[in-house]
């Protein structure tokens, strides 16, 4: 059953996942998000990628209800992130960067314990959480305390805590960071059969290679600006993400000096 949507956008396109206009935030005397307008086409597996402080988490912490925007507006399926956060988190699932788990849980109990907070069947979750604690390989690990866990492990949990509620749009700040190449694969996979089935991705990485092969869509962000968004081979028109991003943000070579790092 799908919740009653009560705010429809009218300037966003119908097809949209996330639409974003004229987010910014400050914070001090320094400008984070500096008016980001974005659309995500549902169905997309989107990637956002910028430099480091480039804005791409305070961005999606606004788009997610995690940050309250200083102007602009983000709308999940038509509905209002900051008018209507309640019904808009519903629809998303949210694996925030930096996360700050309940790790005194074991992995298990933080998965049902995302489960129950969703207002989820006992059964229904029970069922998902082994499935889920399997797909992402810590089944052992299941009755490990989450303060025991990698950081990889840490990701997984929390990654498969953000999956249990089956969301129609999912937001990921770095997912594969930390996480080893065969966890990375099978999560990979769990992405693609999920947006083959008409789910929409949002991945922020460094990794270009990654999102160049993973994603269909991509936005490039530097200082708090949106530089390019499309299709990823619209954006990077013929040539590599990496090289595209190079010329996009400026590749400065600050190499000079550290002389003294030779003289051991
Ligand atoms: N809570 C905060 N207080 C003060 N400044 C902040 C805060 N959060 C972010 N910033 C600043 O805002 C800018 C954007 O940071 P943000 O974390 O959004 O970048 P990012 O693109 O996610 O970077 P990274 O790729 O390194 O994670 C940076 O200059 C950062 O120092």
């Amino acid at each position: 059953m799908t919740a009653p949507i009560p705010d429809q956008a009218s300037n966003s396109g119908p097809m949209a996942a996330l639409s974003l206009r004229g987010l910014a935030k400050r914070f001090g005397g320094k400008i984070a998000v500096d008016g980001i307008s974005l659309e995500v086409p549902a169905g997309s597996f989107f990637g956002i990628v910028g430099p480091n402080g480039a804005g791409k988490t305070t961005t999606l912490s606004m788009a997610t209800g995690l940050l309250r925007p200083d102007f602009g507006t983000a709308v999940v399926h038509g509905v209002d992130v900051w008018q209507h956060p309640l019904q808009a988190k519903r629809l998303m699932g949210i694996l925030p960067d930096g996360v700050r788990l309940f790790d005194r849980l074991t992995g298990e109990q933080l998965i049902t314990y995302a489960g129950l907070l969703r207002g989820m069947d006992r059964a229904v979750v029970a069922a998902r959480v082994g499935e889920l604690l399997a797909a992402m390989d810590l089944t052992e690990d299941a009755g490990t305390l989450v303060v025991d866990y990698s950081a990889g492990m840490t990701k997984k949990i929390a990654l498969a805590s953000a999956l249990i509620h089956a969301p129609r749009l999912l937001v990921l700040d770095e997912p594969f960071e930390a996480v080893d190449p065969v966890s990375a694969t099978n999560i990979r996979s769990i992405l693609d059969r999920y947006v083959a089935s008409g789910g929409t991705v949002i991945v922020s990485s460094h990794v270009m290679d990654l999102v160049q092969r993973m994603c269909d869509h991509v936005a490039v962000v530097a200082r708090g600006r949106l530089l390019a968004a499309g299709t990823v081979d619209q954006v990077r028109a013929g040539a590599s993400l990496e090289e595209l991003f190079v010329q996009l943000v400026g590749g400065h070579s600050h190499t000079e000096g550290l002389e003294w790092l030779r003289t051991f």
